[in-house]
């Protein structure tokens, strides 16, 4: 296929022109054919205009590039030379907010990247940076164009620079859509947000064929990389869903949550939930007894604006929970142990879970709000031999370097290096609350007991009823919020049925903060 095959005859006028224009538009907008249309529709997915369509306010997106075709050659490409080169590229808006994306055409060589494909790819990024908006890409390629090369490995190079340029710059989002392979799963990975869809999306850094041959392992596409195992296992994804319609409505109500770049504050949507509202229900779903588990989701439904949060690595390290939520119509990230798995402990998913999202939290503007219950971090063997140090520091680190707004609530326990990563005061927390149950210590009582009595415990004609009063006596010393409160480390004890209003009220007091790091190149975190 000729560009000149295409011109339909020699226009003679600007209308003659115009319409030759329209008719290059109209191919370009088609695609390949009908029935490329169909094959991508019977595998249950979308085309990338159907999706771009879904993702941006009606009649909003502006296309650019859309006439852009490959100069390679070779392996038959010089007859094959359609318009967008296979991946579509520009910008719209979500709720009126300017947005970039980019889509990859499955139906055009797989959605396979080449050259001009990458170069499309780079502008569009590029011009997100510059206007300072989010970037949205809608992924379903085969990865690297294998006939184009080392050319094709290159155009991925620039996409992963970009990325990490854009990092903590525009929100980045990833959402995807079908099979994406070595190349097509890195750049995902260097972004802020991972959408997938069950059955139809697979992110893997080899395909079973490979795994196969090199291992010996026998695994399906879904069982390797599809959108539970990200969403539940590797922690990849941060949201699964079961069709690309509630995919895309996802990521617009995500988006809704975010500033456009980092010198903005995330929109405010003014609520009718009243901001002194009472919470007198959270006096009964906390029970007093540290060691009975209750749902962390319904005391961050009871707090927030109309009981709505968004849940952020929901299926993935579930002992900690992490969402954006509205308190008084602005923005918060919510960090909240989850004492119904694993007791809320923190191990080295949950650390690694939170840590990013405090990072992201911070290069956004969005106020964390932190609540505790947490028994400390998780002993074992397996957890000390996989880094539990490390992965531990990563959220220490995080939370450091954190200069937003930071509130932090301790409900029930908060024992040992756990409470301190958590948010304490003594990491830079702006303002930390207590509710009467709760108990900060080194450890909780019969460990406690355990070390600094043992010898009385040992010597005592009784040794359990020494235990218990021991434990008893430590309990009435220690373990109370007012050792905490007389000695400044929380700045307040409050009534449980009062904290929405107190974190308004903090939140209000706390919005033109502003604090600056030391001066340096970057941080070097653990990794
Ligand atoms: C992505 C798939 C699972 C999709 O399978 P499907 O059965 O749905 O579709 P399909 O195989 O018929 O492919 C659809 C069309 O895309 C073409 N196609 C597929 N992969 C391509 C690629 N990488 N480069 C160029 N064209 C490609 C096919 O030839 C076919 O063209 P036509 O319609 O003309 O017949 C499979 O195509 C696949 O495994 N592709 C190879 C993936 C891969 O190894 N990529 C390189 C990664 S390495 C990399 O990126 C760098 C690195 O990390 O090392």
């Amino acid at each position: 296929m000729t560009v000149v095959d295409e011109i339909p005859g020699e226009p003679s006028d600007t209308r003659g022109r115009v319409a030759e224009l329209l008719a290059l538009r109209e191919q370009a907008r088609r695609g390949p054919s009908d029935r490329a249309t169909e094959a991508q529709h019977a595998k249950g997915k979308l085309t990338a205009r159907e999706r771009i369509e879904l993702l941006l306010d009606p009649g909003t997106f502006k296309e650019v590039e859309q006439l852009r075709r490959h100069r390679a050659t070779g392996f038959g490409l010089e007859t094959k030379k359609p318009y967008t080169d296979g991946v579509i590229t520009g910008w719209g808006t979500v709720e009126g907010r300017t947005v970039f994306v980019y889509a990859h055409d499955f139906r055009i060589f797989g959605g396979a990247l080449g050259e001009a494909h990458a170069t499309k790819i780079h502008k569009i990024m590029d011009m997100a940076i510059s206007a300072g908006a989010p970037l949205v890409s809608l992924n379903d390629g085969a990865g690297a164009r294998i006939q184009e090369g080392v050319s094709a490995l290159a155009g991925y190079g620039g996409i992963f620079q970009r990325n990490t340029r854009a990092s903590g710059v525009i929100p980045q989002i990833s959402v995807m859509l079908g099979p994406c392979a070595g190349g097509a799963a890195y750049s995902p990975a260097l972004t802020d947000f991972v959408f997938m869809v069950r059955e139809t999306s697979q992110m893997f850094i080899t395909g079973p064929d490979v795994v196969k041959a090199v291992t010996g392992e026998e695994i399906t596409q879904n069982g390797l990389g599809g959108a539970d195992v990200h969403a539940e296992t590797s922690g990849v994804a941060h949201f699964a869903y079961d069709d690309e319609e509630t995919c895309i409505a996802e990521v617009r109500y995500l988006i809704g949550m975010l500033p456009s770049n980092n010198r903005e504050n995330p929109p405010v949507v003014p609520s009718d939930d009243p901001a002194d509202r009472r919470g007198d229900v959270l006096l009964d779903l906390v029970p007093a007894d540290g060691n009975r588990p209750y749902d962390m989701h319904k005391v961050i439904e009871e707090l927030v604006d109309d009981g709505d949060f968004l849940e952020i690595h929901e299926r993935w390290a579930r002992n900690i929970i992490c969402a954006l939520a509205r308190l008084d119509g602005q923005v918060v990230g919510i960090v909240a142990n989850q004492p119904q798995a694993l007791a809320g402990v923190l191990d080295i998913e949950a650390s690694e879970k939170a840590a990013r999202f405090v990072q992201m939290c911070d290069a956004f503007n969005i106020p964390i709000v932190t609540l505790l219950d947490v028994p400390g971090f998780l002993p074992g063997v397996d957890q000390e031999h996989g880094g539990i140090i490390r992965h531990g520091a990563k959220l220490l680190y995080a939370y450091c370097n954190a200069t937003v707004p930071r509130i932090s609530l301790i409900l029930r326990k908060a024992y040992g290096g756990a409470y301190i990563v958590m948010d304490s005061q003594s990491i830079g927390a702006d303002l930390t609350y207590a509710w009467p149950t709760n108990e900060i210590a080194v450890m909780g009582a019969e460990g406690a007991a355990n070390v600094i009595f043992r010898r009385q415990i040992a010597d005592a004609e009784d040794p359990e009823a020494m235990r218990a009063r021991m434990v008893k006596e430590y309990k009435a010393e220690l373990m109370h919020p007012y050792c905490a409160a007389e000695r400044g480390l929380v700045d307040d004890v409050i009534d449980p049925a009062e904290t929405r209003e107190v974190l308004i009220a903090s939140l209000a007091m706390l919005r033109n903060k502003h604090a600056d790091l030391p001066s340096r190149k970057h941080g070097n975190p653990p990794q």
